[in-house]
């Protein structure tokens, strides 16, 4: 039997507790009365059932394939909100993560996911998906950073004031009006709190309306009241017509009151899945009743954690335990193994899990609308680029570190060389001078790039982040990012080129003048573009720094300052890392540049003089078969290069790592299967050892 999304109201359920009938979990028109679900919540229902869920890893080796979650099958219903609770390890992120389709890439999923009845994978934008993390800029308010967000995903045909009336609901729904102005706050700007950033997060992710709302461990970190406040925030997400599941870690127990349904957790086994408020009422058939002033969560957990038995061991060496024994106490008598064993066995012949099963058998059944990308793809190209350029300018100039600091030391250093190389002048010192000093401007003073990397690494926290939930393409984020960088680049180029140029005194031409920061510009384009490379294979900060630098130290190296180009080993360092080092192209060109028409005194008083045509070919031993324009060409061209490169790089991240996974995933299986279909006719020897590896590794086995 097929059923229609919306058509349960009447009472189809097996169980009774469809979206319309509960009371406090809709808002369906009547109150808890059941009138059946507006329309809009219809077309936004999503039912998410999984069965058998196994999430495995794999042992390349031959050790035992080590299970994460046993077999897991549940259910989730619009309008309300679900909590998966377990100790520390208990595979929460990793059932989460398996129904949001975002399991890491070593591990195996099997088993099925079907969402109002079809059978599919979610993946990047299909749903909404908030971390643990708050991935926030913090130079931004909370208004703009829901205003830029909205201008990245609402459909383009919606009107301004439509638009604005989506974000101001959405500040009012996550209850940020009163922060709604203020900063988010980054290292050196004092932001807003920990449950207002953890709002604002969710609020950005509820922004379009999905259906279906992950959420891993929203509480964490925070005190009480915000963690209440969080809670209350997600169940009026849920009241309107949407799938809540989050992960959670021991709430308070108003916060457990909040939630409507509860998926226990322990070493990847259901100890309970149903009602959360017919948890109580299981443990205590289960015969581990919550005493009566303990918070029921606190309860659940101190029974399945098996943490504890390490120090109740410890404990119960000590006088304290041995004078207050209490005997009837489960806890002293039994280990958190055994109990979990026993919850996990009463579970399944328990009426919650027989009402379970039926709800899920019945939801199996609905067809509803087909699960579209939520958000990928609504606003159009141009207005993604648009916003994205302004946020991260606005970025940019408002945190100190990405720029500022470096116009700043820029500005000191280009004083400083200024002032050391000061009117450097045409004597014979002069040729080594101004190759030292053409050599130290595009290798050293280029090199301090570097400095940005730690808001590059940020900026690919952010860009992860919205990636990963659809909200746009990698060529828009690379297009914006040199956008929105370009006037800074600019201002660092013209301030160390004007500075440098009038005071070092090179050779003079307004053209001349142009090349020189239009070299410097490009450099430092390159560098930026090496860095966002480095950020985004080497997402960590301080390893980043050290590949960065030693990969800027190896282009320093080998642009011809500190070894002559034609002395450099021919393979590999002349062909081709010479060829594709921005600096080796730089310096050919500033050289050029500076000294074609230039005389130089000789050694002594009456030797010739030396042209600077002579300098470039035999003291720095470069041709003069292209002019100074190739070797800038040659720059920027690099740079369009490094900026390909840099998409490729992301995008590979994106499309080959899943692609890797999948063909790992397909190996292991099929050696798992292959172990299988030896054991079918085992030798009477091997039979029992190879019935319980089979069993082990959650494959069903057709051993009897
Ligand atoms: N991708 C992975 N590779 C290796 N081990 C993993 C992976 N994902 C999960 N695990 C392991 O699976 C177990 C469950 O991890 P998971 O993060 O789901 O637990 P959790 O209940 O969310 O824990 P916590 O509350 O501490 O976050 C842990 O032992 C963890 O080390």
């Amino acid at each position: 039997m097929e059923i229609e999304v919306g058509s349960f109201g009447g009472g189809g359920s097996p169980n009774g507790s469809t979206m319309a009938e509960h009371g406090d979990g809709n808002d369906g028109g009547g109150g808890g009365v059941s009138m059946g679900p507006s329309p809009s919540m219809k077309e936004r229902a999503s039912y998410l059932v999984w069965q058998d869920l196994r999430v495995m890893l794999p042992n390349s080796g031959d050790g035992p394939t080590k299970r994460l979650l046993h077999g897991l099958n549940g259910f989730a219903e619009p309008g309300r909100i679900m909590a998966i609770m377990g100790p520390s390890g208990s595979g929460k992120s990793t059932l989460l993560d398996a129904l949001a389709g975002r399991l890491a890439k070593n591990v195996v999923m099997a088993g099925d996911i079907l969402l109002n009845g079809e059978k599919k994978k979610l993946s990047y934008g299909a749903v909404a998906y908030v971390t643990q993390e708050d991935i926030l800029m913090g130079t931004l308010s909370v208004r703009e950073t829901i205003t830029y967000s909205a201008h990245l995903r609402l459909p383009a045909t919606l009107t301004k004031e439509e638009v604005q009336d989506t974000i101001e609901g959405t500040i009012l729904e996550m209850g940020l009006e009163d922060c709604a102005d203020r900063l988010i706050g980054n290292w050196h700007l004092r932001g807003i709190s920990g449950g207002e950033k953890k709002r604002l997060s969710i609020a950005l992710e509820i922004l379009v309306r999905p259906r279906l709302l992950f959420l891993d461990e929203p509480t964490s970190g925070l005190d009480s009241a915000s963690a209440f406040f969080v809670v209350q925030a997600l169940k009026s997400v849920a009241r309107d017509g949407r799938t809540v599941i989050s992960s959670i870690h021991q709430p308070s127990s108003e916060v457990f009151a909040l939630f409507d349904d509860l998926f226990l957790l322990s070493g990847g086994e259901t100890v309970y899945f149903g009602e959360a408020k017919e948890a109580i009422e299981f443990f205590a058939e289960s015969g581990f009743p919550c005493p009566i002033k303990r918070n029921p969560s606190d309860h659940f957990l101190r029974c399945i954690n098996s943490d504890f038995d390490v120090v109740t061991a410890t404990l119960k060496g000590s006088l304290r335990v041995h004078e207050g024994r209490d005997e009837s106490d489960p806890f002293m008598n039994m280990g958190t193994a055994q109990i979990k064993a026993t919850l996990v066995e009463k579970y399944r012949w328990s009426k919650q899990a027989v009402k379970a099963r039926a709800k899920m058998k019945h939801l199996s059944a609905i067809r509803g609308p087909a699960t579209k990308a939520t958000t990928a793809g609504q606003a159009g190209w141009w207005k993604q680029l648009n916003t994205l350029t302004r946020r991260s300018f606005v970025n940019m100039s408002r945190d100190m570190g990405y720029y500022w600091l470096r116009v700043i030391i820029y500005l000191v250093v280009s004083i400083c060389v200024g002032t050391i190389f000061y009117d450097v002048g045409t004597s014979y010192t002069a040729i080594l001078a101004r190759g030292a000093c053409g050599g130290f401007i595009t290798g050293f003073m280029t090199f301090m790039s570097i400095g940005s990397f730690p808001s590059f690494i940020e900026d690919m926290k952010i860009f992860t982040r919205e990636r990963l939930n659809g909200y746009y393409g990698v060529g828009v984020f690379i297009l914006s990012n040199f956008l929105s960088s370009f006037p800074f680049l600019v201002a660092v180029s013209l301030v160390t080129g004007t500075i440098t140029w009038n005071m070092v005194k090179f050779n003079h031409g307004f053209s001349r003048y142009a090349f020189y920061c239009l070299n410097l510009f490009g450099s430092i384009a390159v560098i930026e573009s090496c860095m966002m490379i480095v950020a985004a294979l080497v997402p960590n900060f301080l390893f980043g720094l050290v590949v960065g630098a030693g990969v800027l130290g190896v282009m320093m190296m080998t642009s011809g300052f500190f070894r002559q180009l034609p002395d450099l080993p021919k393979p590999f360092w002349r062909y081709p890392v010479s060829y594709i080092n921005y600096g080796s192209w730089a310096i050919q060109g500033g050289y050029k540049n500076d000294l074609l028409n230039l005389e130089f005194d000789g050694l002594y008083p009456g030797d010739p003089k030396t042209s600077g045509r002579e300098v470039i070919t035999k003291l720095f031993r470069l041709p003069l078969t292209h002019s100074k324009w190739w070797d800038l060409f040659a720059i920027y061209a690099l740079l369009v290069i490094y900026r390909m490169t840099f998409f490729l790089v992301l995008k590979l991240k994106e499309k080959l790592l899943p692609f890797l996974q999948s063909m790992y995933a397909k190996r292991t299986v099929h050696r798992l299967k292959r172990r299988a279909s030896f054991i079918k006719f085992p030798s009477s020897r091997r039979y029992q050892n190879l019935r319980t590896l089979s069993s082990q590794e959650g494959f069903s086995s057709p051993i009897p």
